[in-house]
């Protein structure tokens, strides 16, 4: 099937969500709208009116009416996985042989789903597409913004193994996560705000009375987290797979390796990638410290200059104190697409070790946009 002489039906499901919300600006922002005949379907409000770039379809179509979702030649969701689950098998057992894009993980690791990062991996979706590939499937966030980074290292066959080191953010957990740690953040502010404001008060007095309240947080002031995220921070993401890994973590190596189109189900071996994924009190950004074993010595400038020259959104930090500070925070990164990668140095275990630390915002890199880009591989194929 091709797209590109017709102005193909583009199902959106989940549009609303904070990944869709993202994905909806990005699409707005590069005039993929003008390109396709957009449906937007709703899980929750059937019937209700289409946001305004809508066009011959004005309203919202139920996200669960299979004929609906049939007509379209592709559907791009970010609706959450439960939704996947329920709706994907009932759709391909209609017969549906549309492209179906989605930022959920539950299809990521089946055997005819390619996890999609175009700067990274565009052989594997181009070679899937040929094969007549319909599952599209956004990486995990954290893994999509490492290789986003330092994607070159692996292309150029250098790293012999890598570990992670994670700093993620609340937004991975979802919009309340977001909400409950700022929650937090103004709880504990109200509770030392007298102290704070005198400036003669005692800060282990303020430290007690912080740690007095972070203990006694309500049930609702933790509802998502489980345990106190502010000021404070939470070593495991995602389910316990009952072998001492996080499921997060277990992504890191599976999904790596997936990407790059090595490992199970290819014919170049898996690298061994893993590490521990730690949630910390930032927003939206997730910040990664990555120690490499290479393969070979490589001088710390070719090295560099191979990082940045992979692609157009990856930015080579200074490894000074005043570039990191100006350059390679949370704070610096948001809400744009560039992939910091700086205190890029060779590590005291020997001149094959090399050490790096970069961010990324994880709803635009990290989720919406590889989806986004993946519908105009799409459109131009
Ligand atoms: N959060 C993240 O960092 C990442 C998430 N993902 C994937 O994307 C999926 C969606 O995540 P996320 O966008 O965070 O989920 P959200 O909870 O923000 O949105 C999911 C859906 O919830 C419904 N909804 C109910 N109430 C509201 C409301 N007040 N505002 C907006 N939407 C509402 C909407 O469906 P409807 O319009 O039909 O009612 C919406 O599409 C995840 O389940 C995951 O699979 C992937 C990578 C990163
Ligand atoms: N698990 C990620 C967010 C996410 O949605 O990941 P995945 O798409 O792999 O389920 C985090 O908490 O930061």
């Amino acid at each position: 099937m091709t797209l590109k002489a017709q102005q193909p039906l583009v199902g959106l499901v989940g549009w609303r969500g904070m990944v869709g919300s993202v994905l909806m600006d990005r699409m707005q922002a590069e005039g993929d709208f003008g390109l396709i005949e957009p449906v937007f379907f709703s899980t929750s409000n059937a019937g209700g009116k289409a946001p305004a770039q809508a066009k011959n379809e004005p309203t919202l179509k139920d996200a669960f009416d299979i004929g609906q979702l049939a007509r379209c030649d592709v559907i791009l969701t970010a609706q959450g996985g439960d939704y996947t689950s329920e709706v994907y098998p009932k759709l391909r057992a209609a017969g549906w042989n549309g492209h179906w894009i989605d930022a959920a993980s539950t299809l990521r690791m089946k055997d005819d789903a390619v996890i999609v990062l175009d700067p990274v991996n565009s052989p594997v979706i181009k070679n899937a597409l040929s094969k007549g590939g319909r599952n599209w499937i956004g990486g995990n966030c954290t893994v999509s913004c490492m290789l986003m980074g330092v994607g070159a290292l692996y292309k150029a066959g250098l790293v012999e193994w890598m570990t992670s080191m994670t700093y993620q953010a609340a937004s991975g957990g979802g919009a309340q996560h977001m909400r409950e740690l700022l929650t937090q953040f103004g709880t504990l502010n109200a509770e030392v705000r007298a102290l704070l404001d005198d400036p003669r008060s005692a800060i282990l007095e303020i430290d007690r009375k912080i740690l007095g309240k972070q203990q006694s947080l309500s049930a609702a002031e933790t509802q998502n987290f489980g345990v106190p995220l502010g000021g404070s921070l939470i070593p495991w993401i995602d389910k316990d797979l009952g072998d001492g890994m996080s499921r997060e973590e277990w992504k890191g190596g599976a999904e790596t390796n997936k990407i790059l189109g090595q490992g199970p189900g290819f014919s170049a071996p898996a690298v061994p990638v893993d590490g521990f994924c730690v949630r910390v009190g930032a927003m939206r950004c997730h910040s990664q410290a990555l120690t490499f074993k290479l393969r070979k010595d490589v001088p710390l400038a070719d090295i560099e200059a191979m990082i940045a020259a992979d692609n157009a959104w990856v930015k080579v930090v200074p490894n000074t104190r005043e570039a990191t500070l100006a350059g390679l925070t949370p704070v610096a990164v948001t809400g744009t697409l560039d992939i910091p990668v700086g205190r890029l140095r060779k590590l005291a275990m020997g001149p094959e070790y090399l050490g790096a630390f970069t961010i990324g915002d994880q709803l635009l890199w990290g989720a919406a946009e590889p989806l986004r880009r993946m519908l105009r591989i799409l459109l131009d194929a």
